[in-house]
Order: structure tokens, then C-alpha cells, then sequence
């Protein structure tokens, strides 16, 4: 199946192109397509994943895959969440987006740092598809006091697995996608893909 990934973010297409690698998807980023970035206007992740997905579909005439993910802090009542991207004001810049969160979250005790990132999944056949194929994922972590590594993208350098005792950041690429929310969420999508 060709499609487009509905995403204009440089570190989830590097995501993807391992993630499909060798699954038979032919799988283009909007760019090819010279499709711009939709208004983010859903308040869920699901519909925004949808919003992406449809834009996509509907100026490529392809199917289409939306990813709308982001990092909730439990101790920030569930920010930066669906405003992961824009946190700091403009959209995208992590470096800002990673301080602001450092500053909210200051002398929060190492136990009540929790936190998750979610992805959503939504492929689209068509435009108008009224079928949707919605696949998500979680991955429990908590947020550092200072960033740590060199991986990755957005809020990883802040983000700890527990356990391993490493930021998402300090994770090669294999290893954040077997533990990561888009990881799972690409699983989750692979099995719902499959003939019942
Ligand atoms: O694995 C991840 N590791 C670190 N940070 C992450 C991850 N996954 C999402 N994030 C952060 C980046 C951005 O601040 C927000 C996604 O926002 P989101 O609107 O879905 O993506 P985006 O605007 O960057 O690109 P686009 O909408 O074109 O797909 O969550
Ligand atoms: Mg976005």
C-alpha cells in the first residue's frame, strides 16, 4: 500500500522510515507531496491525528497516516499534552519547549515527576473515509531535572525510563522503538491491519 505520512516533523519521519522499513508500505512523507501543515484544531489527540491524516489524503489522493503525540506531566495536570509542540509559544522549537517544562515542573520531588507519551495513529483510505484505522500508544517515564543525551527528538533528552535508568535520548533508535509510544502504537496499527 502506498501512503503519505501526514507529519512535517523531521524526527518522527526518521521514526517511520525505520519503523516501515520492511513491512511492504511504500511510505512518503507530505513534503513529497508539498503538502503543508494543517491547523491543529482537535482537543484530542485522535482528532487531531485525524485532522493531519485527512488533509494529507485529501490533496495527495492517497492514504494517509496522522500521528499526533505529546508528553503528559502528571504533575503539570496532564501538560504539555495536546500542546506538546506549541508549549512555548511557537511551534517546534524543543530547545524552548524543554525549558519552559524544566521551569513549571522546578522543585517537584523526583516521585511526583511522572509522566507519559501518547501517540495516536490514524490512517486514512481516503479522505472521506468514515472508517478509520486508529491505533495508540503509551510509554510511562518520568522528567528529568536537567536534559540528558543526544538521540531522538522534541522532549526525549528529558524523558527517563524507568528501569533502565536512561533518558529517551541516551536510547538508540532499536531500543526507543521497542519501548517507545509510537513503537507500540505502529504495533497496535500492524495488527489491526491484518486480515481477521
Ligand atoms: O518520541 C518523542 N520523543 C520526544 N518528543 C516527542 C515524541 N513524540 C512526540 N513528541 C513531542 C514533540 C512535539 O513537541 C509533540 C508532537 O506534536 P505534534 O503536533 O504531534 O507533531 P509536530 O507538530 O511536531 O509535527 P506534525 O504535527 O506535523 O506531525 O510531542
Ligand atoms: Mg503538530
Amino acid at each position: 500500500m502506498k501512503l503519505v505520512l501526514a507529519s512535517g516533523n523531521a524526527g518522527k519521519l526518521a521514526e517511520f522510515r525505520e519503523l516501515f522499513a520492511g513491512t511492504g508500505f511504500d511510505f512518503h512523507p507530505q513534503s513529497e507531496f508539498a503538502i503543508d501543515d494543517v491547523e491543529e484544531t482537535g482537543l484530542t489527540f485522535v482528532e487531531n491525528a485525524l485532522i493531519k491524516a485527512r488533509h494529507a489524503a485529501r490533496i495527495s489522493g492517497l492514504p494517509a497516516l496522522g500521528d499526533d503525540s505529546g508528553l503528559c506531566v502528571d504533575a503539570l495536570d496532564g501538560a504539555p499534552g495536546l500542546y506538546s509542540a506549541r508549549y512555548a509559544g511557537s511551534h517546534g522549537d524543543s530547545a524552548a519547549n524543554i525549558e519552559k517544562l524544566l521551569r513549571e515542573i522546578h522543585g517537584v520531588p523526583d516521585d511526583q515527576r511522572t509522566a507519559r507519551f501518547v501517540c495516536v495513529l490514524a490512517l486514512l483510505r481516503h479522505a472521506d473515509d468514515p472508517q478509520p484505522i486508529i491505533a495508540q500508544g503509551t510509554w510511562e517515564g518520568r522528567i528529568l531535572d536537567a536534559p540528558r543525551g543526544d538521540n531522538g527528538f522534541g522532549y526525549d533528552p528529558v524523558f527517563v525510563v524507568p528501569g533502565l535508568g536512561l533518558s529517551a535520548a541516551e536510547l538508540d533508535s532499536a531500543a526507543k522503538h521497542r519501548l517507545s509510544h509510537r513503537g507500540q502504537a505502529m504495533a497496535r496499527l500492524h495488527e489491526l491491519l491484518q486480515p481477521q
